[in-house]
């Protein structure tokens, strides 16, 4: 589907923080020959001389009032951390009917955020988030196949517009996502369970082998294996920091439940309990299976 198809609207779409999500998503547009306007919020002077380089976008501003202030689509594309203080430097300066969108990582304390600086216009803010990303941060990261058949998760509110739902629901099928609803409590513990807790296990297995004393040499052997399982500890920190924070209440049961779990495991070695142990693998090996092969 071309992005004329997808989104009829001559949209002014203006993406806040031209990183990687923000950054794929203009490259996206462009590639899919998008007929708007694409204004970007960038970092600093360096990054608008790169983003008008790679025509990625038509203007570029410092400033986020000035930014919004013609947009009929604002896609908030910045850290959890930073939805605060972005939606409060828009939240005036926004054109009545213009609708806002995010890309953050957690659901609802970025739907908290939303309904405490936009007030009554909460109902032209409609909460997302594309479940696909990398490990990598920043505008040189970004690539236009991002979203391509991947899933993007609206989680709208009662309060939520339909008009301006399907405004969002059309900029994401114009790059290729393919688009899903659901509440936002239920996003951030499912989110907890698929995403957050992976990269939390990365992390903490990564700096656990990091400070052994012969960590040289088990970076020096390790194996397809350990690339796999913890490519995504190379996530921002700062980012992560951040979703963790934000989603906590979602995130401790999940984990509670993980460090049970590994301390069952714990036993069944310590008991050499191979049973125990063969039966958890031939579980585990089932369910990632078929999850292999549902992605296929
Ligand atoms: N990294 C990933 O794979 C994914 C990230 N997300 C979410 O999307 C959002 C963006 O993430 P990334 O693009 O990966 O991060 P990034 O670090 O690559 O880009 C963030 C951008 O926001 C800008 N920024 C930060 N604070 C700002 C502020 N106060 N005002 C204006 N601009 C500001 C930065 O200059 C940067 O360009 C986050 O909320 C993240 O949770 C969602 C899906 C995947
Ligand atoms: O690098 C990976 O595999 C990811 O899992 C990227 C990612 C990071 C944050 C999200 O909210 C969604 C996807």
């Amino acid at each position: 589907m071309t992005a004329a198809e997808a989104c009829p609207e001559p949209e002014r779409v203006c993406v806040v923080g031209l990183g990687l999500i923000g950054g794929s998503i203009v490259r996206a547009l462009r590639s899919k020959g998008f007929r708007g306007t694409i204004d970007a919020v960038v970092a600093d002077d360096d990054e608008a001389r790169q983003a008008r380089e790679l025509r990625l976008v038509d203007e570029p501003f410092t400033d986020i009032a000035e930014a919004v202030a013609k947009a009929t689509l604002v896609v908030v594309a910045v850290p959890i951390g930073s939805m605060a203080s972005v939606f409060a430097s828009m939240a005036d300066a926004l054109p009545a009917d213009a609708v806002v969108t995010d890309t953050g990582s957690t659901k609802l304390s970025v739907i908290r955020e939303a309904q405490t600086h936009f007030g009554d216009r909460i109902g032209r803010f409609v909460p997302g988030h594309p479940i696909s990303g990398t490990e990598r941060s920043g505008l040189d990261a970004g690539f236009a196949e991002l979203f391509e058949r991947r899933r993007v998760i609206l989680t709208p509110t009662p309060e939520t517009d339909r008009d301006a739902l399907s405004r969002v629901v059309a900029l994401w099928r114009a790059v290729g996502a393919q688009v899903s609803e659901m509440d936002g409590a239920h996003h951030d513990e499912v989110l907890a369970a698929t995403s957050h807790l992976p990269h939390l296990l990365a992390y903490t297995l990564v700096d656990t082998l990091a400070r052994m004393a012969e960590r040289t040499e088990i970076f020096e052997y390790a194996a397809g294996g350990f690339a796999d399982f913890t490519r995504i500890a190379s996530s921002s920190p700062s980012l992560w920091g951040d979703i963790v924070t934000a989603n906590h209440d979602a995130i401790l049961p999940v984990l509670d439940r993980y460090i049970g779990d590994l301390e069952a495991v714990r036993a069944a070695i310590a008991d050499g309990d191979r049973d125990t142990l063969t039966t958890t693998f031939t579980r585990a090996k089932t369910a990632r299976d078929g999850f292999a092969a549902g992605k296929a």
